[in-house]
C-alpha cells in the first residue's frame, strides 16, 4: 500500500444501517484527512509534543505511543529530534494501521530508531519509559478498562516521566455540552463535512467513543498514582493534559 492518504468520504453516501465505526483499511486508506478535519487542535498538539519531549524528556529514553495508528505522534518527534534522544514504539491494535505506521517509518525517518508493534494496549507488559503518550485512544477502551491501563503506564514510567493524555471530552452540564457539541459541528462543516457525514459518523461511534468529563480524566490520573495533573490544550470539546511522576 502507498502512503497516499484520500479524502475521507466514509460516511458521505446514506446507509440504511451505519455499522460501529473500525479502525479497518478503509479508514486507514483516509485517516490523516480524517483526522486533521475532525479533531480541533490535532496539529498544535502535535507540534508541542516535541517541545514537551525537549523539556521532559531524559537523552535517549523510551517513548511509547499508544494507539499510534499511523505514527503521525512519532514522526512529529523525529522530525525535531535527533535520532539518539530517544527510542519510540508505537503500539496498535489494527493491523491495516500498524503495517501502514512501519512503512511510513521506514521510509521517513529509518535513521531513528522507530518500533511498530501489533498489541492490546491494556494487556502489553511495559518497558520502562520516560515518556508515554495516549492520544486520543483512551476514549475508546472500554470505560471499565481505563483505571487499570493508566496505573500500568503510572507504574512503567521512569521518575520525572510524563504522560501525555489527549482526548474527546463530554461537558457535565447539559446545556454547555449541547453548546460545544453544536459548535463542533461546525466545525466539521467548516472543513467540508456534510450534514449527513456529520450525523452518520456520530451514530457510527455511539457506544464506541465514549467521552469522559475534564474532571473524569484529572480523577483517573489521580487514582492512577500521578500527583499532579494540567490541562495545557483545550478546543471545543478536545483537550490534552500532561501528568507527572515525581522525580
Ligand atoms: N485496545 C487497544 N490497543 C491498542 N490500540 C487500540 C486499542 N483500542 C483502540 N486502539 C487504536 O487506537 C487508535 C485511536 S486513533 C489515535 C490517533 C493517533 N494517536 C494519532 O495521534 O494520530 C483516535 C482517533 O482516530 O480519534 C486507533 O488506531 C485504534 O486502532
Ligand atoms: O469525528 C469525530 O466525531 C470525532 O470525534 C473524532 C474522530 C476522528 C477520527 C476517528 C474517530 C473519531
Amino acid at each position: 500500500m502507498s502512503d497516499a492518504s484520500y479524502r475521507d468520504a466514509i460516511f458521505s453516501t446514506p446507509l440504511d444501517r451505519v455499522a460501529r465505526f473500525s479502525f479497518d483499511e478503509k479508514v486507514v486508506a483516509c485517516f490523516p484527512d480524517m483526522i486533521r478535519r475532525s479533531v480541533p487542535g490535532y496539529g498544535q498538539i502535535l507540534g508541542m509534543l516535541s517541545l514537551i519531549a525537549q523539556r521532559h524528556l531524559r537523552h535517549g529514553a523510551h517513548v511509547y505511543d499508544l494507539g499510534c495508528s499511523l505514527g503521525a505522534s512519532g514522526l512529529a518527534l523525529a522530525g525535531t529530534l535527533e535520532p539518539d534522544a530517544f527510542r519510540y514504539t508505537g503500539i496498535d491494535l489494527s493491523p491495516a494501521m500498524v503495517s501502514q505506521a512501519r512503512q511510513t517509518f521506514l521510509v521517513e525517518c529509518s535513521d531513528h530508531a522507530m518500533q511498530v508493534e501489533e498489541a492490546d494496549i491494556r494487556t502489553l507488559e511495559y518497558a520502562p519509559s520516560g515518556l508515554i503518550i495516549l492520544n486520543f485512544t483512551l476514549q475508546f477502551l472500554p470505560a471499565a478498562d481505563r483505571d487499570a491501563l493508566l496505573a500500568k503506564l503510572y507504574a512503567a514510567l521512569e521518575p520525572g516521566g510524563v504522560l501525555i493524555l489527549s482526548e474527546k471530552t463530554v461537558d457535565a452540564d447539559e446545556r454547555d455540552n449541547a453548546w460545544r457539541v453544536e459548535r463542533y459541528h461546525d466545525f466539521k462543516r467548516a472543513n467540508g463535512y456534510s450534514d449527513l457525514e456529520i450525523s452518520q459518523k456520530r451514530t457510527a461511534l455511539e457506544n464506541v467513543l465514549v467521552p469522559d468529563t475534564l474532571d473524569a480524566l484529572h480523577g483517573r490520573l489521580a487514582k492512577a498514582g500521578f500527583p499532579r495533573s494540567v490541562t495545557w490544550f483545550q478546543y471545543l470539546n478536545f483537550a490534552s493534559l500532561i501528568a507527572f511522576k515525581e522525580g
